[in-house]
């Protein structure tokens, strides 16, 4: 499923009336009644139902919701947020049958906003129908006093946006002003870059995109470069097949290289996701010093001690590891690795000893390689970088804020830019290839921000990588499933209570459910 903005959407809208002749008016009567469809699912007949409506075409939708709703016996009104002689186009069409019509109807500037007030608590229903795609810049009193009414009251109230949350830019995510916390958004087409950008996420509540006969191939024709939404569908096809007469060999042989004296758990959660994720074999390379402990906990992988300076992997490891780097398929490099002492040089030793394994470089390894990025798109194999926002910005040299003010347009420049797989974690994790293609997993929350849940992430990838999974169907089937298994768990265990190893559980039954469906 494609994720568009303002403009790409207006591009599709036109294309559909301009070019294959579709009325615009047909196309808005097509959009409320998707919205009301929703709605009667969820309201009992008796909800009194309040939809705001704003003088643009979001607005034009709300006139539809509203009589398709009154038709259905609802007790609706309609309060149009601006003077009517600002309505055109659709939207007038609609207004003048709801007009027509003597439908309930209150004009808010002959009223005031108390009496508003009063009538979003006594509504069971808001319908968000003031701003759309089409906001620019914070929104403009009084609508934002409008907006901080219906949020003040909306604890027992269904609040529905249309299209998008109003305040919420289409673009971008950002909120500059007042924007309405919707419990539900129906959105047209496609999703919204800004329903996965900045403060989206947090207004958006859940959501849903309807079809209103804009058909989602005029982006193929229109040769828009849209980024892709995770489905589970998607993911269903992005798990690696697994020939019931497979060995060991077949299903791929990883080595995570990471740990020190202070993160011992980090490797043992990416050694233990890779194999609990279907990876033939795990070799988990570790400073020596921290051997003892990672073997008693981790039976089922082979072990590799390296050279130790204080508990961390030293200089010579190098040569203990390159004489055996042709065993592996896919290498995780990072999880608890620390700032190891001359670790640049020792990255770009390392990586002048990779053929054509893939690697997967998490952690204080991007630190690492912060320098030597220009490099990684010589190498034989894939390389995928795991950054969270943090190591994201020391890659950029920049901060957290500017790089979650812009994710999107860092992923989609990164990636092709050193020629490298990209996944940017986060609340909304965004993967990129080299070719610029995007994917944003819009699954996951705060049960899996806790130490650990990117080790685990990065073996899930490596595995998949191993298991000869096309690296961007690796970070799909990847983050979606992570990101799943953080929900499912959150369910049995609470949002508190996740723990890597709960993710690692939840990631093999999320596995077998989407295999089994
Ligand atoms: N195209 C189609 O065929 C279809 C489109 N559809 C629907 O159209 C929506 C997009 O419609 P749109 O482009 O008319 O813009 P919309 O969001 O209604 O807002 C424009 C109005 O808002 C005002 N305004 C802006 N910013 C403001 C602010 N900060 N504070 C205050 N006011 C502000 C602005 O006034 P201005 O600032 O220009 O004076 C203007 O009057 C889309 O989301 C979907 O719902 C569906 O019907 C399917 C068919
Ligand atoms: N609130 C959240 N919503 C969705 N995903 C989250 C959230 N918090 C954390 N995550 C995910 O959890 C993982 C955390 O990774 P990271 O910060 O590298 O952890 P660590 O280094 O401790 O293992 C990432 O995949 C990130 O996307
Ligand atoms: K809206």
């Amino acid at each position: 499923m494609y994720i568009a903005g303002q403009k790409e959407m207006q591009q599709m809208d036109h294309y559909t009336i301009n070019n294959l002749g579709l009325p615009g008016s047909v196309l808005m009567e097509n959009a409320g009644a998707k919205v009301v469809d929703e709605i009667k699912h969820e309201s009992p007949k008796q909800s009194k139902i309040l939809v705001l409506a704003g003088s643009g075409n979001n607005g034009g939708d709300g006139f539809v919701v509203a009589r398709r709703l009154f038709d259905l016996g609802y007790d609706v009104l309609l309060c149009l947020m601006v003077n009517p002689d600002r309505i055109k186009g659709d939207a007038k069409i609609h207004f003048d049958v709801y007009v027509n019509r003597k439908l309930p109807l209150l004009y808010f500037s002959e009223t005031s906003i108390d009496t508003l007030t009063y009538k979003i608590k006594q509504a069971d229903v808001i319908v968000d129908a003031i701003l759309g795609t089409g906001l620019h810049g914070p929104v403009r009193k009084p609508l934002n006093e409008v907006i901080s009414s219906v949020n003040e009251c909306a604890d027992d109230k269904m609040i529905v946006a249309v299209d998008i949350p109003s305040g919420v830019s289409g673009d971008t995510g950002k909120v500059e002003g007042e924007a309405i916390k919707a419990k539900k958004t129906i959105t047209f087409v496609c999703p919204k870059k800004g329903f996965f950008l900045n403060q989206g996420p947090e207004y958006i509540g859940d959501w849903k995109a309807v079809d209103i006969s804009v058909p989602i191939s005029n982006a193929e024709k229109l040769e828009l470069d849209l980024p892709s939404v995770i489905t589970k569908e998607l993911v269903k096809d992005s798990i690696p097949a697994r020939p019931a007469n497979g060995h060991k060999g077949t299903f791929g042989h990883v080595l995570v290289i990471g740990g020190s004296s202070s993160f011992i758990g980090a490797p043992i959660f990416t050694a233990k996701a890779a194999l609990h994720s279907g990876a033939g074999l795990v070799t988990l390379a570790i400073p020596e010093s921290i051997y003892p402990i990672v073997a008693s906990q981790n039976p089922e992988s082979l072990l590799m001690p390296l050279p130790d300076d204080h508990g961390y992997i030293n200089q010579s490891a190098i040569d203990r590891l390159s004489n055996q780097l042709e065993t592996f398929d896919t290498i995780a490099i990072g999880p608890g690795m620390g700032r190891i002492p001359n670790g640049e040089q020792w990255m770009a030793s390392f990586i002048r000893k990779l053929d054509n394994q893939q690697l997967v470089v998490d952690a204080d390894a991007l630190f690492l390689l912060r320098h030597h990025l220009d490099n990684m798109g010589n190498l034989k194999g894939n390389v995928v970088l795991t950054p969270h926002p943090g190591e994201m910005a020391r890659l950029l040299n920049t901060n957290v804020q500017e790089v979650e003010e812009s994710r999107l347009d860092i992923a989609a420049t990164f990636a092709p830019k050193y020629n490298l797989y990209l996944l940017l974690k986060g609340h909304r994790s965004i993967i990129s290839t080299p070719e610029n293609e995007i994917w944003i997993n819009p699954y996951g929350h705060d049960a899996l921000s806790k130490g650990g849940s990117g080790d685990v992430l990065t073996g899930l990838v490596a595995s998949l990588l191993a298991q000869e999974s096309k690296p961007q169907n690796a970070l799909i089937a990847a983050t979606y499933l992570h990101a799943k298994a953080g929900e499912t768990q959150a369910e049995k265990w609470s949002r508190h209570g996740v723990t890597p190893w709960e993710l690692i559980t939840g990631i093999k039954e999320e596995i077998n459910r989407i295999s089994g469906d």
